[in-house]
């Protein structure tokens, strides 16, 4: 198992070429929200933002529009019910993030299979309902050529069938190959796991100030704006997962808990610290 360390920042984050447009840094679609969780959507997509993702789209239900355009207003807005402009959004964009705070209901379903429909070489970036909605249902996870699956241990047990002890490396692994061999899947916990084909990384970084709701919300934006520009690779994504955990480090040396909103305003400055530093 390989550990993840700093040095993955500087081989991950490139300085940006001169002659660029937002149209080079990644397109985002962040399917989330609903009534109960308006923050969810909120977190996700002012990580990507941060990040520095060209375009992001936040496919949600309508009321949640002004609280997103007030405080995010570089973000654009969609309602996920209006099935044209979903369709249209999938096919306009080229990472797709579901799951933030949807909910486990019959619309997510819905929205899961509108996904696996119109999709060709898409990133997936499934997270919290949507992976709970899969285990629901039974979703064939298979078809989905670039997918990136964001459990933590509790989605994991539902998506795996393993209980919390069994979730052993050489289980997970035999796991995730079974049910989306290819795609790369994160067990979020302490010192989080990725899984990647035959690899394994470890996270050794992070603390439990980051125990907080919305923590998970703000790293999937964290790593939609880092496959965006970056590429869909193991690489990428350990850059995304150390990133999050430096910067909460960092705060949780002053601060008692580490709120995801304080940490999605580092990102930017954090970025380009690690972007100055290559030769
Ligand atoms: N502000 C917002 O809008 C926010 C919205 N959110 C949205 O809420 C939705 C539900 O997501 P969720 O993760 O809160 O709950 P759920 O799917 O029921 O899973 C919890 C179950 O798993 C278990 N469990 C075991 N290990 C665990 C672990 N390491 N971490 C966590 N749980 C662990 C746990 O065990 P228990 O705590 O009961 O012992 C329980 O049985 C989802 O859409 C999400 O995006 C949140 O992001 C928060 C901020
Ligand atoms: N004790 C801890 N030590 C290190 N990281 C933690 C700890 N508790 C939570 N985290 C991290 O915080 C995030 C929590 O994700 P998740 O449970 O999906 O949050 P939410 O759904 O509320 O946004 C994960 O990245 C996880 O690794
Ligand atoms: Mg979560």
């Amino acid at each position: 198992m390989q550990k993840i360390d700093k040095s993955i920042l500087s081989e991950v984050i490139h300085k940006r070429p001169d002659i660029s447009y937002k149209g080079n840094y990644g397109r985002i679609l962040i399917i989330a929200g609903s009534t109960h969780f308006g923050g969810a959507a909120l977190m996700s997509a002012r990580a990507a933002v941060n990040t520095g993702a060209g375009l992001v789209t936040v496919a949600t239900v309508s009321e949640k529009f002004t609280a997103i355009n007030v405080d995010i207003p570089e973000a654009m807005t969609i309602d996920y019910r209006q099935e044209n402009d979903l369709r249209d959004a999938i096919s306009k964009n080229n990472v797709i993030v579901i799951g933030p705070g949807l909910g486990s209901s019959e619309t997510t379903f819905h929205l899961i299979k509108t996904i696996i429909k119109n999709i060709d070489e898409q990133i997936i970036i499934m997270d919290a309902s949507a992976l709970t909605v899969v285990s629901e249902k039974n979703i064939n996870l298979k078809t989905i050529k670039n997918l990136i699956l964001t459990p933590h241990q509790g989605e994991w047990q539902r998506l795996s069938g393993l209980k919390i002890p069994d979730q052993t490396t050489k289980n997970n692994l035999e796991k995730i190959n079974s049910l989306a061999p290819n795609s790369l899947l994160i067990v979020k916990k302490h010192l989080s796991e990725i899984y990647y084909q035959e690899k394994i990384y470890q996270l050794i970084s992070g603390n439990p100030g980051m125990a907080t709701g919305g923590m998970g919300d703000t790293l999937t934006g964290i790593i939609a704006g880092f496959v965006g520009q970056f590429g869909y690779s193991l690489k990428s994504v350990s850059a995304a997962l150390y990133l999050h955990s430096h910067i909460a480090d960092k705060i949780y040396q002053k601060d008692y808990v580490v709120l995801p909103t304080k940490l999605a305003s580092k990102i930017p400055e954090t970025m380009q610290e690690f972007a100055c530093s290559q030769n």
